[in-house]
């Protein structure tokens, strides 16, 4: 048989397979259509960007590995995306760091980057039917320090506030001119490595900084705020905690990012979807692997990842969570890196949408604890990834290992040869 024809009396099998538990697979390969992952763009050049190329990377992150191939300006940056799209089924976004604009070689520093610095990636990204989302830089910066929008210092406090606010601002035009409101992630590195005795001052510090930034709406943008445990070098206190932003999204009416390493080492963020949605409309996700730390290893399809997707269509919440990438890998082909990541969440989606949830709430409503968790330990051996080759297929794109061939040729012909 062909393999395409293969692909499909496969999926056949699992069709029916499924619809004996109750579970429509067509109805999944539709909302598996649906969901736009937005694309890092940090991936691809290991969290660089164009505005201080040869320079560190600081704020308690670290992209480990010297792989060739990394990309060096922003039409690498923009090549890499495109091969990464045309391995992915469905339509995807891009976030975008402010160090990644368009800089025209100038020296333009943080306080004064405008929407113009963008415009080239809202004609790009337009040109690949892609949108955008944006996120304020605070690290690798001379005035970055081990605060930024906490800092004691008013100047410095005031630059990033500046900054920030700038930040919202070109995530406003590119919101408009796509069409569609672009999410605007503040995370900020604010700790100290040893300990801190006056942590209500650091926090006022940010809170009132916020206040300034969040001062004017903006029709465009979504906003979020990510906390974090802890940065490397800033091991003892965190401005930025996520009770602290917890409280500040509540309050203000914000999307509180979850980033999968930013928690404690047996934290899981699946179980916080369905309390922080009681309280704000909308989250953002940032869908990384910690090992150990805040390492932002490639995304593969762990629990964390499978248990995050389960809740969020357990909680019917799909169309509440903005699903961002956050890992950056240097130590092996960073394409394949992106590719194996961002396939690992839609498969984490597809599993959970084809979950018999009906047969299961009703076991859980009468008790029948044995039976729902012998259908939940039956429905891991299911043909999910059958019905996965399926939709790569119908989108046209690699299915299955065929991905692995396609990067090996793109490494052959781009990236190792920069
Ligand atoms: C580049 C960073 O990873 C990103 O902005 C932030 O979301 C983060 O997770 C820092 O640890
Ligand atoms: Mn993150």
């Amino acid at each position: 048989m062909k393999k395409d024809a293969q692909i499909e009396a496969n999926y056949q099998v699992a069709k029916e397979k499924y619809a004996s538990v109750g579970v429509d697979t067509d109805k999944a390969l539709n909302q598996l259509q649906n969901i736009s992952l937005s694309l890092h763009c940090w991936q691809t050049d290991d969290v660089t960007g164009f505005e201080n190329a040869g320079g560190s990377l600081t704020g308690g992150i670290q992209a480990t590995g010297n792989y060739p191939g990394k990309a060096r300006t922003i039409a690498e940056v923009r090549q890499d995306i495109e091969k990464v799209k045309s391995l992915l089924g469905g339509d995807h976004r891009l976030s975008l760091h402010a160090i990644y604009g368009d800089f025209g070689g100038q020296k333009v520093d943080r306080d004064q980057i405008e929407p113009k610095h963008f415009q080239s990636w809202i004609d790009w990204a337009k040109a690949n039917s892609m949108k955008l989302d944006f996120n304020s830089s605070s690290f690798s910066h001379p005035k970055s320090g081990d605060q930024s929008l906490s800092h004691r210092d008013k100047g410095i406090r005031d630059f990033w506030i500046e900054h920030t606010i700038r930040s919202r601002r070109i995530a406003d035009e590119m919101g408009k001119q796509q069409g569609d409101k672009a999410c605007h992630n503040l995370w900020v590195h604010d700790g100290m490595k040893d300990v801190a005795v006056d942590r209500l001052l650091y926090r006022q510090n940010l809170k009132d900084s916020l206040d300034k930034i969040f001062a004017n709406k903006f029709e465009n943008v979504k906003d979020a705020v990510e906390c974090k445990l802890f940065g490397t070098g800033l091991e003892s206190f965190t401005v930025g905690s996520h009770e602290f932003y917890m409280g500040y999204a509540v309050q203000n009416g914000l999307m509180a990012t979850l980033d999968l390493g930013h928690f404690h080492p047996t934290e899981e963020i699946y179980d916080k979807i369905s309390s922080l949605l009681l309280y704000t409309d909308e989250l953002l996700l940032h869908v990384s692997r910690p090992v150990r730390w805040d390492s932002d290893h490639v995304v593969i399809l762990n629990e964390s990842v499978t248990m995050l997707a389960q809740e969020i269509i357990r909680a019917n919440a799909l169309g509440r969570v903005n699903i961002g990438l956050d890992y950056f890998d240097a130590s092996i082909n960073r394409i394949g890196a992106y590719v194996v990541g961002a396939r690992a969440t839609q498969k984490a989606f597809l599993m959970a949408m084809l979950e018999p949830i009906a047969k299961l709430r009703e076991y859980e409503a009468n008790e029948q604890y044995f039976q729902r968790l012998a259908l939940l330990e039956e429905c891991k051996a299911l043909p999910w990834a059958d019905v996965f080759d399926y939709f790569c297929l119908k989108n046209n794109v690699a299915v299955g290992v065929d991905f692995i061939s396609e990067i090996e040729a793109y490494e052959k012909e781009v990236t190792g040869k920069r």
